[in-house]
């Protein structure tokens, strides 16, 4: 594969990223860039290829075309100096059950040659100080929750510094205080400068925790940017109800918009228009100046809105699905 040059400001890059798995394409040709310093959410269905593309990305599994960079160097054949700096957290790492959480830990701890055996007491009891597992440190695995788990495998990423984290749905099976826990870790690495990549099919999740976000659907990388950038994909709408139908209309096409109308039997007739902007923030025609431009006229308005489609509707459109489904 030829090396992606590597943008400096960029954690993680991939170009035309591919894999095949026989005849089915898992992830199709995804181009990501995620900034460094970001919390990244990695959105999108069961199924929809964000394992597969984050194994491929930490070269758990080789990649059937593209190229990646991970923390400006190039994967896999940078793998042993780029893995260090990373911390992964990939369908849960597998425990010793009758080992307690520390334990355990050590254990992972002893197996990673970068990692000091001077501090591995002091940074394994960090660690589970980090994710709230001090009282079960020295529980035995197999008694741990789901949840406690999750988070010990949380823990593990964490038992060196690390540049980039990735956390593959990492709120999986948590009860609401779990998944509170875990949100406000990940925003609390995130202010010490450290990026995290997190995946999850849960749009709520990602809009809670995330500065960015990247929406797969069905191995496609449909949409990625700020959440900011994110929200405003679609179509927002200015609409008024008025006996003043046909004056409205002529007003908001003079202003440069495309108005429609829907009659209601027994109630005033509803104008509607897609509202364009100039910047990402800024629509073109600001709503005060439509209402004044209305009113001038003689337009009596009885209701008046500006709607913006939920981040939902926008990424159901995105994707043709729900988040919540399993398939
Ligand atoms: N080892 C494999 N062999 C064959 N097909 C696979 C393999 N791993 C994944 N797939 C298929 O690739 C597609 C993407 O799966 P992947 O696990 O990456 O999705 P996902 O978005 O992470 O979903 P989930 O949240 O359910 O894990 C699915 O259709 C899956 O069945």
């Amino acid at each position: 594969m030829t090396p992606v040059t590597p943008a400096l400001d960029l954690a993680i890059e991939s170009r035309g990223l591919t894999k095949r798995f026989g005849e089915q394409i898992a992830v199709n040709a995804i181009d990501l860039a995620v900034p460094r310093g970001s919390v990244f959410g990695f959105l999108g269905p069961n199924g929809s290829g964000k394992t597969t593309s984050i194994r491929m990305l930490l070269g758990l599994t080789q990649a059937t075309s593209g190229q990646i960079s991970v923390l400006g160097q190039d994967m896999p054949s940078r793998l042993h100096e780029v893995l260090p700096r990373v911390g992964a957290l990939v369908e849960g790492p597998a425990f010793y059950p009758f080992l307690s959480g520390a334990a355990n830990l050590r254990r992972f701890d002893t197996a990673d040659r970068h990692a000091p055996s001077r501090t591995r007491r002091v940074r394994v009891d960090e660690a589970l100080h980090r994710v709230g597992l001090t009282h079960a440190a020295g529980k035995k695995v197999h008694a741990y929750s789901l949840g406690m788990k999750q988070r010990l495998g949380i823990a593990n990423a964490l038992l060196q510094p690390r540049e980039l984290l990735m956390l593959d749905e990492p709120t999986n099976g948590l009860d609401p205080q779990g998944t509170r826990e875990v949100r406000s870790l990940v925003r609390s690495l995130a202010a010490e400068g450290t990026t995290v990549f997190v995946s999850s099919h849960l749009l709520a999740e990602v809009e809670q925790m995330c500065t960015h976000a990247a929406v797969m659907s069905a191995g496609t990388l449909v949409a990625q940017g700020t959440l900011a950038d994110l929200r405003h994909v679609g179509e927002t709408l200015v609409r008024l109800r008025t006996p003043d139908a046909a004056a409205a209309q002529g007003v908001l096409s003079r202003l440069g918009l495309v108005p429609r109308r829907t009659d209601v039997p027994d109630e005033d007739p509803w104008v509607m228009a897609p509202l364009e902007r100039d910047t990402v923030e800024n629509l073109i025609n600001e709503p005060e100046s439509l209402v004044s431009a209305l009113v001038a006229a003689g337009v009596r308005i009885r209701a008046f809105s500006i709607e913006e489609p939920s981040l939902e509707e926008r990424f159901v459109a995105l994707t043709g699905e729900g988040f919540d489904v399993v398939q």
